[in-house]
């Protein structure tokens, strides 16, 4: 994915991007509705609006393009005005044969698409920039500070109706921090929050650690911080050109006769209908406008005010007939079924505007009474993170109930793990990618997700792989949607221990408590126990994992492992640090404490029965417990 890094001394000025070149008969008309929809959102910057989105389209909808402005700071209006003036006019002359685009700057940005992009959270193209100067000072003090104002900031403006905040925090009497973070209003604040974190978790990484300044821009949010006050940068914009573009796509031939009639007919028709509609509205706020004489439609979607709805805000955009639900499975056909778990039967599907599906047919057991059924689905599929398998909807007609979920293609992770030939295909980087992203799925789960569910049972099997390799979790809210019985307990202390056990898991390629001696270790707990103060840890290490590897890497997740499934709750880490430490290489991590009826060099016999395994037994009907505790 395209990642752009601004030059360290230059923070102010312009950067874009143009991808997917317009390939089809129908790129003028697609090109013409791009040059109504910026000019329309230029001339609403004129509005005091912060942001503000549009859809255009030809007749029948087709050649629809969407497109947003932002302000990404609380800042004078005017200044915002004229942001977005210059970059609608920097995309429009650089991106001529683009479906998709967008520019950034300091105060603005301008997007469009020919995807429905406003309420969907995006992180790619990205852009990066960091100071060229380095923190003086105590560095891992400063990182504290600066962790912990953007975590702050975050649950600021994932919770503003805005989606913004700022501040500013103090390092020593006379030295201060400014920070500020934005999303795109549209975004829910689930959302808003876990692309911020995932912007967060980016600083020790891809950028910025130790830096005095820097900042992460993605299209769906981003984040800024500095030394130095930003107001002053923003009074000075300087509004100048673009540096040096990167590749601009060609421009496509000249259009025929027709064509232009239909441009015509579009760049008349457009004045007067937002001349209509502000002299109707008033406030220039309106839904939808179609104007069938002139066979075009102009569907603006919101102005300062969350009025877009996301589509899984009504229950009945969530239902399917099953008669579709058959079709797409070709009548539950066993070529169809993909597998069978706890709740019953999965399918794949696939929908007539050709979307996989995933299939789960529920057992008839399952008991849950209608009404409540829809709601806890409503509710679950409101839960958006790109490491979690998405719930698309439900059927529910007679005795069938049945879960629609996003289609995942690579299998689950146990499929690779422990298979001693498909384990090879699991590089070091492919392990650290799925444990960050199944991390960055649990705190999302726990912390940004207003339900804060706790997947009571996480293990590989429910860590599903998208085409890239990416981790989904899947069977989150399922205790809750079948109304599974719910166990009392303080589900804070399991979840870590489960994190912990799968990350020496995917480290070790070993699973715990199975039987065939070379494949599986009776607890792995304990066995990287015996390691870890016998300083040999990497003999824990999947000896199949080609490919290059740093042995400082690799230990330190066993590090960030053990101190999860440490015997006492209160010294596990919180999944926000344990997201926080499996970024970051350099962080001190505390010592894990040793489980004191672990004898390495003696009889287990002093072991009480069943503590090794309390907070780790398999579930042995089979069914994934998931619950909910409130905060
Ligand atoms: N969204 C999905 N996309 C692709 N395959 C899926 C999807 N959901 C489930 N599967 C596959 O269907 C099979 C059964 O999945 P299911 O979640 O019902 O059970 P499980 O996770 O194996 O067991 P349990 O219900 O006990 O947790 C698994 O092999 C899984 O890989």
């Amino acid at each position: 994915s395209p990642i752009i890094q601004a030059p360290a001394n230059d923070a102010t000025h312009p950067y874009y991007n143009c991808t997917r070149n317009i390939t089809s008969a129908s790129g003028y008309a697609y090109r013409s509705n791009v040059k109504t929809l910026l000019d329309w959102l230029s001339s609403n910057s004129s509005n005091n609006a912060r942001y503000y989105n549009a859809k255009v389209s030809s007749q029948n909808n087709m050649d629809a393009v969407y497109g947003l402005f932002l302000c990404i700071r609380d800042i004078d209006p005017k200044l915002c005005q004229l942001c977005v003036k210059e970059e609608t006019k920097l995309i429009s002359s650089l991106c001529t044969t683009a479906k998709e685009a967008i520019v950034w700057h300091t105060a603005c940005f301008v997007r469009y698409s020919d995807r429905r992009i406003f309420s969907i959270v995006e992180k790619s193209p990205e852009l990066y920039y960091m100071s060229e100067k380095d923190y003086v000072g105590e560095v891992g003090r400063f990182n504290n500070i600066l962790w912990d104002m953007l975590n702050d900031l975050r649950n600021e403006a994932a919770n503003a109706s805005g989606k913004l905040a700022d501040k500013s925090v103090n390092i020593t009497d006379n030295q201060k921090l400014y920070g500020y973070v934005w999303c795109v209003p549209y975004l829910s604040s689930e959302n808003c929050s876990w692309c911020l974190s995932d912007a967060i978790a980016e600083i020790p990484t891809s950028c910025c650690r130790g830096k005095s300044g820097g900042a992460i821009f993605y299209p769906s949010c981003g984040l800024k911080f500095d030394l130095n006050p930003f107001h002053k940068a923003h009074n000075n914009v300087a509004w100048g050109p673009p540096p040096p573009p990167p590749t601009i796509p060609r421009a496509s031939a000249p259009p025929g006769k027709g064509k232009q009639k239909t441009l015509t007919i579009i760049v008349i028709i457009v004045p007067i209908v937002v001349s209509l509609v502000l002299l109707v509205l008033g406030s220039g706020c309106f839904l939808y406008r179609k104007d069938r004489k002139n066979q075009h439609d102009i569907l603006k979607e919101s102005c300062n005010v969350e009025k877009f709805g996301n589509d899984i805000n009504s229950l009945e955009s969530l239902q399917f007939e099953f008669a579709e639900i058959e079709a797409a499975t070709n009548r539950f056909a066993a070529d169809n079924r993909i597998g069978k778990g706890g709740f019953g039967e999965v399918y794949k599907g696939i929908l007539l505007d050709g979307q996989e599906i995933a299939v789960k047919r529920l057992t008839s057991s399952s008991g849950q009474g209608a009404v409540e059924f829809k709601n806890e689905v409503h509710v679950i599929a409101k839960l958006q993170h790109r490491n979690l398998v998405r719930l698309l909807g439900f059927c529910l007609e007679d005795e069938e109930k049945i879960l629609i979920f996003e289609y995942v293609p690579n299998k689950s992770l146990d499929y690779f793990l422990f298979d001693p030939q498909k384990r090879k295909l699991l590089s070091w980087s492919q392990r650290q990618k799925i444990i960050k992203g199944v991390a960055r799925g649990i705190l999302y789960l726990h912390e940004d997700s207003r339900l804060k569910i706790i997947h009571r049972d996480l293990k590989p099997s429910d860590v599903l792989l998208d085409g890239n390799m990416n981790p989904k979790i899947s069977d989150f809210g399922m205790a809750r949607i079948v109304s599974v019985d719910q166990i009392e307990e303080n589900t804070c202390t399991i979840v870590g221990t489960y994190f912990g056990i799968m990350v020496l898991e995917i480290i070790s390629g070993k699973k715990k408590g199975c039987y065939a001696e070379s494949e599986c270790v009776d607890d792995i707990r304990r066995y990287a126990w015996t390691k870890w103060p016998e300083q040999t840890p990497m003999e824990l290490m999947d000896p199949n994992i080609e490919g290059t590897y740093s042995h400082e890497e690799v230990i330190n997740y066993i590090h960030i492992g053990l101190l999860c499934v440490q015997e006492n709750p209160e010294d596990r880490p919180t999944m926000a640090t344990v997201a926080f430490y499996l970024n970051s290489s350099s962080t001190n991590l505390p010592s894990p404490l040793e489980p004191p009826y672990f004898k390495r060099n003696g009889t287990e016999d002093n072991m009480p029965p069943n503590i090794a395994l309390d907070n780790i037994s398999d579930s042995t009907n089979g069914v994934t417990m998931t619950e909910f505790f409130p905060r």
